[in-house]
């Protein structure tokens, strides 16, 4: 009976944005979980897509290329008119209406997000001690996969990760990690959880069809953030 029964990924069709970043991973992912991924390059193939993930990478690059090959505008237009979109870590700053320390180029003009989600980033807010960590994470609203139960912590990889340093009210918070209370003077801080002084700071939140983590499940083989982004798809969470 299981064995003869549709995936209940089967179905959607979702597209990475593919102009940097590790598109792969998460095309892998929502494979694993029966979905169908499609690599997005041009605006036309924005069409017939369900969601659109935003991978981790560089977004000071995926920016720039994202505008360079016109897909900016269509794509903010589309998650305006409800587009589900899920971001981890510069996925997550391209969906943030604010960065609090955006780069700028060799003109003086900020880097820009695509936007939709009410919250202000810093990026590379961890610190130089702590550039890349892994850390295990409870996380609010996930379901149970084949791996492992919805209560069960998640082991989160954070790289250079932002964390979020404001949410407006329609944006719920699903994940928080101990981190420094001053964030670091362009991510320069020796400070870490272990020190005094430790916050809890958001580094995942969901706002209506909208998800964000700082961190890439797409790298552990933690499929339940991406399962949670497809229930979101099908108006199951
Ligand atoms: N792993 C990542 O995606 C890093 C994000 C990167 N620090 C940025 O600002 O875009």
């Amino acid at each position: 009976m299981a064995s003869s029964s549709p995936s209940p990924s089967s179905g959607v069709r979702i597209g990475v944005l593919a102009v940097q970043g590790d598109v792969r991973e998460h095309i892998r992912t929502i494979e694993s979980l029966g979905g169908t991924a499609t690599a997005v390059r041009r605006p036309s193939e924005l069409e017939g897509i369900d969601g659109i993930i935003i991978p981790g990478g560089e977004s000071t690059t995926i920016d720039k290329l994202t505008r360079a090959f016109d897909l900016a505008e269509p794509l903010r237009a589309r998650i305006l008119g409800g587009l589900p979109a899920y971001g981890s870590c510069a996925g997550m700053i391209m969906l943030a209406d604010v960065i609090a320390d955006p780069s700028t180029d060799r003109q003086g003009n900020p880097q820009q997000t695509l936007g939709g989600l009410d919250i202000v980033v810093r990026r590379n807010a961890f610190g130089r001690q702590r550039e890349s960590f892994e850390t295990d994470l409870a996380f609010t609203g996930l379901a149970d996969t084949a791996g492992a139960g919805g209560n069960d912590p998640v082991r989160a990889v954070f790289i250079r990760a932002p964390w979020v340093e404001k949410v407006g009210p329609s944006v719920e918070v699903l994940a928080e990690v101990p981190a420094p209370e001053t964030p670091p003077p362009g991510g320069s801080s020796d400070g870490g959880p272990e020190k005094s002084g430790a916050v809890a700071r958001i580094v995942a939140v969901r706002s209506g069809n909208l998800l964000a983590t700082s961190f890439h499940p797409e790298v552990t083989g933690e499929r339940r953030v991406h399962e949670l982004f497809i229930r979101m798809i099908r108006g199951e969470a």
